[in-house]
């Protein structure tokens, strides 16, 4: 398969007392390398397959591990279900950079497995729910994460949940994408590689207006090198907002989940006024 090439990641800044932290603050983007070390990849790697024992070595798919806070992919919302988190995460867990800001330490860990030639589709992570500061470890494998300033196509997929907690039925008019939110112009996606062991963190523009995601592919290009992937696992962390956080302000109304709500009550209640006048 030939490697389809997407731009390169722009030029990060490096942290002169600890250059193995790269940033993109534009993007709201930090890349710390060896976050964990070998051995802690190790633990996570036991830890993943003891819980999945009969892991078919020759599976296609990724598969994923819930710990912490649930959140429900078919509702978009959290569920009141809260699992121990294992050992194997806590032992690092402390050394995690946090912003009580943007949402303070994860209470939710999802822990997947990317055989090779798997990816996840390019999306951006439920605003509303989840406190801003996104966090991905990566470990088993490195992986190119691809990321795009959302536009009008990424606005549609997200304006259109199989199921929402606002509404039950999936809609089938053309969605409504607010107009002035989009010049047009779409960016070209990008890639960051994601070395094994490293942490990334995603705020900001990052966070709220670019979709990330992993081609399916088997290789990836770092440095000009072709590089087989390896089976890749990472642990996604996030902060569930609490009942009074849940919402979401931020300057990307057009694939924020808080405003598509909004307007799709706003709409609801213009519909039903204007039946109830028709009726009268
Ligand atoms: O595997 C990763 O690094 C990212 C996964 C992800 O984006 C997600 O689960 O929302
Ligand atoms: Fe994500």
């Amino acid at each position: 398969m030939a490697l389809q090439q997407l731009q390169p990641a722009p030029k990060p800044e490096i942290n002169p007392d600890s250059p193995n932290i790269l940033s993109w603050p534009d993007l709201g983007l930090t890349l710390i390398n060896g976050f964990i070390t070998p051995e802690e990849e190790s633990a996570l790697i036991d830890g993943f397959q003891s819980l999945s024992p009969s892991l078919d070595p020759n599976i296609k798919k990724r598969i994923s591990q819930h710990h912490g806070r649930h959140f429900d992919y078919t509702t978009f919302g959290t569920t009141s279900t809260i699992t121990p988190i294992p050992s194997y995460i806590t032992s690092w867990l402390p050394r995690l950079p946090t912003y009580p800001d943007k949402g303070g330490l994860p209470d939710q860990f999802t822990v997947q497995y990317y055989p090779p030639g798997s990816g996840i589709p390019p999306h951006v992570d439920t605003h509303s729910m989840f406190g801003e500061a996104l966090y991905s470890l990566s470990f088993g494998s490195g992986v190119g994460m691809a990321f795009k300033k959302a536009g009008k196509e990424e606005a549609r997929r997200i304006r259109m949940p199989k199921r929402s907690v606002w509404n039950n039925s999936a809609p089938e008019k053309p969605v409504s994408i607010p107009e002035g939110v989009y010049t047009g112009e779409e960016e070209k996606p990008f890639e960051i590689y994601l070395p094994a062991r490293s942490l990334l963190i995603m705020c900001g523009p990052a966070r709220y207006g670019y979709t990330h995601g992993i081609k399916p592919r088997k290789t990836d290009l770092v440095g000009g090198e072709v590089v087989m992937r390896e089976g890749r696992y990472s642990v996604t962390m996030r902060s569930v907002r609490r009942e009074e956080e849940v919402g979401c302000d931020c300057g990307y109304p057009g694939v924020c989940d808080a405003r598509i709500r909004e307007e799709q009550e706003e709409a609801r209640k213009k519909e039903e006024e204007s039946r109830g006048e028709t009726s009268v």
